[in-house]
């Protein structure tokens, strides 16, 4: 089935009902109450109200249609914390009550070599929490809403002793610089590595190298996070990408760098402080191309990886790890009605470090 209209697929879905979004219909970035409509709990599904749903800058891209993809309406919203109101009759794990997480994916085709292989975050049919065809032909909806219906499998328990708002950004931000820090040897005690970009994944990989026992430079642009980064989150150092002198300290001494940059830059400079065959693994998505001189990586021998998002597994393992070391996001819990403040200041870069919609609490019909 083609994608629908929003309207066309609530008359769609004979067995569904009505739940409260917030919905971007443009790209100019501001966000208004929606009715949408949400399937019955199907025999594989879990139900969940929604409590608290993370604002990851992919949000803003995608509301804002940078990446020239979006299907309007948006309901945004992949780092959903909630508790599981109902269970279908095959589901097994959860149960009502259960505290529980869904990150960026809904759906996968489930037989191809990435989803056989536990990769389904790499599935050419990998269906994302919204914005995104579902096998059904629905557009999905995110965590911007009161709740959300999601198959069994893309479900992770929320480990005890792990807040639900400070953990909620760690279902899209945290899964994606976890992965790759243990994916390309950057999870190893006493090795360095760089972080680009002290923001929502930026904050948290600083936490995880930190529990992994590593070195850790954060590379910014922002001097005036220096003092927080280094007191507060615990970075060895702090470099500002624009001084000369700042960066020249830290050349040639990273085994790998972690880069976060939503914004497009030239990369020449961040390459120079890798050691030899010092990997820099991309997460961050720039609207634009970003420039990398040949000279930069093939003199010495260094490797640009790219990384997207974690499998399910990767998830809970992530999420385990975090409440056992006592890993969480530096959260601004705001109510619903100050989400279009919050996009606004997220684009400008103002916020330490994830805004948090507290949806549980605070969205409620007029
Ligand atoms: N690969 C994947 O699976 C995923 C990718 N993403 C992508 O990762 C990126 C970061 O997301 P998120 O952390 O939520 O975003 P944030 O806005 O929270 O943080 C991004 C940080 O990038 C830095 N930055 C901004 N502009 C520039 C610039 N011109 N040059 C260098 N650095 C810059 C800033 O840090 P500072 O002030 O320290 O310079 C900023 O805080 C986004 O593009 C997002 O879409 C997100 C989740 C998953
Ligand atoms: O915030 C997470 C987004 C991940 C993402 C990766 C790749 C892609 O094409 C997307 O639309 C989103
Ligand atoms: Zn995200
Ligand atoms: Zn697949």
């Amino acid at each position: 089935m083609a994608p629908t209209a929003a309207a066309e697929q609530q008359q769609q879905l004979p067995q569904a009902r009505k739940a409260l979004g917030l919905a971007a219909h443009d790209a100019s970035g501001h966000l208004t109450p929606i009715r949408i409509t949400r399937r019955n709990t199907g025999d594989d599904d879990v139900s969940i109200k929604v409590l608290y749903c993370g604002i990851c800058h992919s949000d803003l891209h995608t509301i804002k249609n940078e990446w020239r993809n979006s299907i309007y309406p948006v309901v945004a919203g992949h780092e959903i914390a909630g508790v599981v109101t109902e269970v279908g009759k095959n589901v097994a794990r959860f149960k009502a009550g259960d505290n529980v997480g869904v990150g960026c994916m809904v759906n996968t085709c489930r037989s191809c070599e990435s989803c056989e292989e536990g990769s389904e975050n790499y599935c050419s049919r990998v269906v994302f929490t919204y914005n995104s065809v579902d096998r059904d032909g629905t557009v999905t909806y995110g965590g911007y809403s009161e709740m959300v219906v999601v198959s069994e499998r893309f479900v992770v328990q929320f480990p005890d002793g792990l807040p639900l708002d400070r953990g909620a950004p760690l279902l899209c931000a945290g899964v994606t610089v976890y992965v790759p820090m243990k994916q390309h040897g950057l999870s190893e005690p006493g090795k360095h590595v760089g972080v680009i970009g002290l923001g929502g994944l930026g904050h948290v990989a600083v936490k995880f190298a930190k529990a992994f026992g590593m070195k850790v430079t954060v590379i910014s642009t922002s001097p005036e996070k220096r003092h927080e980064a280094v007191e507060r989150l615990g970075a060895d150092a702090f470099v500002v990408s624009t001084n000369a002198s700042d960066m020249k300290s830290v050349m040639g001494t990273m085994h790998g760098i972690i880069n976060t940059a939503c914004a497009s830059t030239s990369m020449y400079s961040y390459f120079a402080l890798l050691k030899p065959k010092g990997k820099m693994i991309l997460v961050g998505l720039p609207e634009k191309p970003l420039q990398v001189p040949a000279f930069a990586l093939v003199g010495g021998g260094k490797t640009l990886a790219g990384s997207c998002m974690g499998s399910i597994s990767d998830t809970q393992e992530m999420m385990d790890f975090a409440a056992k070391h006592g890993v969480a996001a530096d959260v601004e819990l705001v109510r619903a009605d100050e989400v279009n403040t919050a996009l606004e200041r997220l684009a400008k870069g103002d916020v330490r470090y994830r805004f948090v919609i507290d949806i549980g609490n605070t969205l409620k019909s007029d």
